[in-house]
Order: structure tokens, then sequence, then C-alpha cells
């Protein structure tokens, strides 16, 4: 049952409850209805105990939470599949990331995330490839002789073989990165917070800050101006020094179609469109209305804040990916190469197929490319060109499979930047989603997993505990 103190209690951020909101019939003590039928077939969604509105990762991992609790779930999501921003679409057999971010978690981290073990890691090759002034450099590749071990990205640039020019500059990279390193989270979150720009240049050569680590946390963060805040940045390029930059075996998508799969048949219901929501009622474009006892607004802060106006929606990163396939692959390497040289408009791009050949059929090529901030009007041309530069190939017979804007893809966390924002609106209503998160996959997982739980605690199904504050919320 849900308890009458816990029903009577406010919202625990005032300043987060839109104006207008109405209270739901459990807050205002009116009896908790008996867990609902699931909902149906047809166009008559029913009536259930939680309808989580949006199937992108943080949704799912809130409905998977709730229905492992025994309650009735509608996930209702706008789109014909589920995934949001992390969506994998399939054209000609090839495997098309949306928005294509790197994981920066191994293997075990991976597999520690709830409903995610099974999802395969493809590491790119050791270290970065960075193109600057018309010349390649690889940074951080361990020596062929090297012992293998923890840390080899980071103590490859300690003891490489050096550029004469850039000996110095390299050899303090790597110090640097050795320490970060071996530094515990928590060590790094206590640090002072400033931007990635201020706390770089007061450790390394500007050089190196320019030329090698702002493109390397473009293609981690999605910020090219390292406006991001230090410990994110900290956090990131530890994960990089650490050897962990890969990409998941057969899209972004295949973590979402893995918590999708493992919810309850039924429980998912795409191509429902949510138009109005309350506690008790959400109403939708075509399939009528369903009554709840909780709603869980999972649809990404731009579409929350349509739904619940007063919701802040925070800045993002625009990102726009493009993928072509070519007669034959330029390289075999399987690297991430970075544009560190002004102009653009390509920040970074892999032969994907040769990082993960299961994302392309019958041994094609497949070249994604990424391109951040607003885009030019005439983008793919100027990819064409730009690959053909980086690449030193004609990219004349390349054909483009599909090119993806995304204007909210990848949340802004400057300093000073809430890792932990409430998900609970009032008793009844909820959000979560990377924009209640800290920056990171993990968190982003965690804020579905704090709706879920305070929905819980409000039906009086687990004990009311403070929101966590986390750590791996943070991390
Ligand atoms: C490989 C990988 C690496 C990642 N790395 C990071 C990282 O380093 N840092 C980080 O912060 N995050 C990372 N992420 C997570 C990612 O960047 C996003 O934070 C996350 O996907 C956002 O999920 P979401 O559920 O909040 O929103 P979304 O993915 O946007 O899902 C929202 C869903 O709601 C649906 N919807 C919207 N409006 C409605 C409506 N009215 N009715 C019904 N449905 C609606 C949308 O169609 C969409 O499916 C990573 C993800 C992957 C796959």
């Amino acid at each position: 049952m849900l308890s009458t103190a816990r029903s009577a209690q406010q919202a625990q951020h005032a300043d987060d409850v839109p104006e207008g909101t109405s209270v739901p019939e459990a807050a205002q003590g009116t009896a908790v209805p008996r867990p609902r039928r699931a909902a149906g077939g047809g166009d008559d969604l029913g009536e259930v105990d939680v309808v989580v509105v949006g199937a992108g990762l943080a949704g799912l991992t809130a409905a998977r939470r709730l229905t492992g609790a025994g309650l009735s779930v509608a996930v209702l999501e706008a789109e014909p599949h589920p995934g949001g921003r992390h969506a994998t679409a399939v054209t000609d057999g090839f495997r098309l990331d949306r928005v294509g971010r790197l994981l920066t978690l191994s293997a075990e981290e991976l597999r520690a995330l709830p409903g995610l073990d099974g999802v395969v890691p493809r590491p790119f090759a050791p270290g970065v490839l960075i193109h600057s002034d018309g010349r390649y450099a690889r940074w951080g590749a361990p020596h062929p002789r090297a012992r293998r071990g923890a840390f080899t990205v980071a103590r490859a640039l300690a003891s490489a073989p050096r550029h004469p020019a850039a000996s110095l500059d390299q050899a303090r990279l790597g110090a640097s990165l050795v320490r970060l390193a071996a530094t515990p989270t928590q060590r790094l979150l206590a640090r002072p917070e400033r931007t990635a720009r201020e706390a770089l240049s007061g450790r390394l050569p500007a050089r190196t800050v320019q030329t090698v680590l702002r493109p390397l946390l473009a293609a981690l963060l999605a910020d090219p101006d390292l406006a991001v805040s230090s410990r994110r940045a900290d956090l990131a390029l530890r994960a990089f020094a650490r050897g962990r930059v890969s990409v998941p075996e057969g899209g972004s998508g295949a973590l979402p179609e893995r918590l999708a799969a493992a919810l309850p048949p039924g429980t998912l219901r795409t191509g429902v469109r949510v138009t109005r929501v309350s506690a008790a009622r959400v109403v939708t474009a075509e399939h009528g209305t369903v009554g709840c006892r909780a709603v869980l607004l999972a649809t990404g802060a731009r579409s929350a804040a349509e739904l619940l106006p007063g919701l802040r929606v925070p800045a993002y990163h625009p990102v726009t990916v493009l993928h072509h396939t070519a007669p034959a692959a330029p390289t075999a390497d399987p690297a991430l190469l970075l544009e560190s040289d002004p102009g653009g408009p390509v920040a970074h791009t892999a032969v994907m197929s040769a990082v993960d050949p299961t994302r392309a059929p019958d041994g094609r090529p497949l070249i994604t490319s990424t391109v951040l901030g607003t885009p030019p009007d005439d983008t793919e041309r100027r990819v064409r060109k730009h690959l053909a530069a980086l690449y030193g190939t004609s990219t004349d017979e390349w054909e483009l499979l599909a090119l993806h804007h995304t204007r909210d893809a990848v949340l802004a966390t400057p300093p000073a930047h809430d890792p932990c924002r409430s998900v609970r609106l009032l008793a009844g209503l909820y959000v979560c989603g990377d924009h209640r998160a800290a920056g990171t996959l993990r968190s982003t997982l965690a804020s579905g997993e704090r709706a879920a739980r305070a929905v819980l605690a409000d039906l009086g199904l687990r004990p009311a505990a403070p929101e966590e504050a986390e750590e791996e919320a943070a991390a």
C-alpha cells in the first residue's frame, strides 16, 4: 500500500515541478487501486500499474526494474522501434547508428550494468591516429614488444620512441595519463571543478591540448570547445588511458535491444505517441487513454518539457553522423582517426567494418564519420571531400548509406552540472533520462533505476529511501 506519509509528501524539488501539474489521486489520499491488468492488444491500451513514456535506455532500464517487481507496465514509444537516440537502423544489411557514441567501459564494467550482460565491446586499435598539419601520428599505441596489461595506452605514450619535435610533449602527456589511469573515481570527483580547457592547460602544454586532447575529448564527449567539466574530461581520459575505447558489437542499438528483449511480452508498445500526462492517466495521439498508478517520463529532456511545461531543458551538443560504403575499404586499420586541424567538418572517422565486422554485410566496407556542432549546408559534399584528404583516396565512388542529424545528441556537462537531479516530481509522476544524470552511460541507466525505485517506494513496494546520490551515478 502507498504510505499516507509518503503520499502527502510535497514534491522534493518544487522548482522542478511544472506549474499546473495535477496532483495524482494517490497523493490526494484516495485508495490505491489494485494492480491492473497489463495493456492488451488492439487500440485499447487498457490500464496498468505504471506507464513508462519512451523506450530509450533510461525508460527500458526503469521498465525492467518495475516489471521485475511484479508490476504491470506499459512502455509507450512514439517511434516504430525502441532505442531512442541509440537505435541502430538496418539498411541493406548495414547496421547504422544514429548518434554512434563511443563506449568507455571495459567488458566487465559493461557486464555489471543491469540488463546489459551479453553486450560485446569491439575495441579500436590501441591509441588513436591523429591527423595534424597534414601528417598522421599514432598516440598511445603500445610498442609491439611491450608487455600487455593494464594502462597499456598510457604506458605506451610514456615509453614510446618519440618524434623529436614532440618528444617532451609526448612524455609529459604519457606521464599525466599514467597517473590518471591509476586514480580512483572518488579522487577524480573530489578535484576542483573547472572547464576541461582551464584544467588541462594548467597541466600540459597548449600544443598537446590543442592537437591531441581537444580532438580526443571531442570524440569522447562531443565537446570540441572543451567547455565540459574537468571531472567528466578526467573520467573520459582515464578510460582512454586504460585502453577502453570501443563500440558495441552490432551498433549502439545492441544495448536497448537487449533491454527491450528482456521485458515481458506486450510491455513495449511502439508507434504510440503520448500527447498528455498526469499522474493517473496518459493520453496518446491515436490509441486512446491509459489509466495507471504512476507515470514515468523517459522521453529525453525536450519532449519531457513539452509534456510537462516547466521542466528545465539543459544544453545539448548536436551530432551528425554519416555512413558511407565504398568499392574498397580505404584502410584495414581499425583505428579511430581524429582530425586535429581546424576547418572540419569531420571531427572523427573510422572504418567501422574493420572495428566491428558485424555492422556490414558480406565483408563490405562501412566508413562512419562524425560532424560536431551545427553542420554546414552542403554537409555530405564537404564530408566526402574531407574524407578523401583524411584517407588519402578518392571518395567519388563512395555511396552515402545514411546521414543522421540529432540536435539534442549529447548532454552538455559544464562545471557545476548536477549529476543526480531528482527523478521524483511528486508521488505518481517521475522523470528520468540523461538530463537527470551525470553525462555518462552508467548514470543515464542509473537514472532509470532511481526512478523505478522511487515508484516502488511510493507504491509501498520497497522502503522509501532518500534519492541515492550514488557514486556510480556520477561516474
Ligand atoms: C555506446 C553508448 C555510449 C554512451 N556513452 C554515453 C556517455 O558517455 N555519456 C552519456 O551521457 N551518455 C552516454 N550514452 C547514453 C546516451 O548518450 C544517452 O544519454 C541516452 O541514450 C539517452 O537515453 P534516454 O532514454 O534518456 O533518451 P532517448 O534515447 O532520447 O529516448 C527517449 C525515447 O522517448 C521517445 N519519445 C519521446 N517523446 C515521446 C512521446 N511523446 N511519446 C512516446 N515516446 C516518446 C523517443 O522516441 C525515444 O525513443 C551512451 C549510449 C551508448 C549506446
